[in-house]
C-alpha cells in the first residue's frame, strides 16, 4: 500500500498537538496503545500456534520509544508469550517508566539492568523474535554508548533473528534512513506509530513487513497533518501497508 510519511518534526509536532491543552491526551494513554499496537504486530507476524517457542526480547531505550516497548511486553505476555525486557538505561525523570516496570514485575516479565548478562537472549533456540524498542523519532546521530554496542549485537543476529523495529530501526536517521558507516539494523517488521516517517521509504522490499499503529488520531487531524486516515480492519490496532 502507498503511503504518505511525515517528518521527524512534524512528527514530534503532532505528538505535542495531541498531548496538548485542546486535545488533552496524555503520554500514558498514547503509550498504552502504541505498546499494544507492537504486541498485536508480533501476534500477527509470529503468531504462538505456529511459533512453538514463545521468548521474545524487547530491548528498551531510554526515552517513549523505551516506554512503548515496556507496554508491549506486558501485552505480549498477556498474549501468552514470554517476554524479556533488557532495559539498560532507566530514566528518573519520568516516574511513569518506573510504574510500567512495577507492573512488568506483576506480570513476573524480568526486567534486565545493564549489569545483567542479555546477549544469550539473542542466540537462544527459543527466542521468537527481537522488539526493537530504543530510540523512535527523537533519536539525533551519532550513537552514544551503550547502544552503539547493543546496535552492533542486533545487528551480528537479523538475519538469524527477526527484527521487530518499534516506529524508527533504532540508529536510523528519522528522515534519512540508515546513516552510512554505522552498523545498520535491517528489521523484518516495522510498526510505524501514527503515520510512517520518511525513513521508511529506506526499508528493504521483500524484507521488512510494514504496519502503521497508535490508532489514536481522527480522520480531520490526519488531514491536518497531511496524510488520509489508515483503514484499520474492525478492531484492529494495526494495518499491514
Ligand atoms: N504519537 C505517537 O506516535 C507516539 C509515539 N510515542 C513513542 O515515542 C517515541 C518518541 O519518544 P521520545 O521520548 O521523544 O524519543 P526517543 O524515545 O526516540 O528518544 C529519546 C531518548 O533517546 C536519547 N537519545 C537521542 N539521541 C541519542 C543518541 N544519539 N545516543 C544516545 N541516546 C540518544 C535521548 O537522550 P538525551 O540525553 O538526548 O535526552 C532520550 O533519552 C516515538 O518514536 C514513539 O515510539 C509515544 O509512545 C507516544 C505517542
Ligand atoms: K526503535
Amino acid at each position: 500500500m502507498a503511503f504518505k510519511t511525515i517528518s521527524a518534526q512534524l512528527a514530534a509536532k503532532l505528538d505535542q498537538e495531541l498531548m496538548g491543552p485542546e486535545i488533552g491526551f496524555t503520554l500514558q494513554q498514547l503509550m498504552e496503545l502504541a505498546g499494544l499496537s507492537v504486541a498485536q504486530a508480533v501476534q500477527k507476524q509470529y503468531p504462538i500456534s505456529i511459533y512453538q517457542k514463545r521468548q521474545i526480547l524487547v530491548v528498551a531505550g531510554p526515552g517513549n520509544n523505551g516506554g512503548d516497548g515496556l507496554v508491549c511486553a506486558r501485552h505480549l505476555a498477556l498474549f501468552g508469550y514470554q517476554p524479556v525486557v533488557y532495559y539498560p538505561k532507566r530514566s528518573s525523570k519520568i516516574e511513569f517508566y518506573s510504574q510500567l516496570v512495577r507492573q512488568l514485575d506483576f506480570f513476573g516479565v524480568p526486567v534486565l539492568g545493564s549489569d545483567d548478562k542479555w546477549t544469550h537472549y539473542l542466540t537462544s533456540p527459543e527466542t521468537v523474535c527481537i522488539v526493537d524498542a530504543i530510540f523512535g523519532f527523537s533519536f539525533k546521530p551519532p550513537m552514544r554508548e551503550p547502544f552503539g554496542s547493543i546496535v552492533s549485537e542486533l545487528v551480528k543476529v537479523q538475519n538469524a533473528v527477526p527484527i521487530v523495529s518499534v516506529d524508527i530501526p533504532t540508529g536510523w536517521d528519522v528522515d534519512g534512513g540508515p546513516v552510512a558507516g554505522t552498523d545498520s539494523l535491517a528489521p523484518s517488521v516495522l510498526v510505524s506509530l501514527t503515520v510512517p516517517k520518511p525513513c521508511a521509504n529506506k526499508l528493504q522490499a521483500g524484507r521488512t513487513t510494514h504496519f502503521v499503529g497508535g490508532r489514536f488520531v481522527s480522520a480531520s487531524f490526519a488531514k491536518k497533518f497531511g496524510f488520509e486516515p489508515f483503514p484499520y480492519p474492525f478492531t484492529d490496532q494495526v494495518l499491514k501497508l
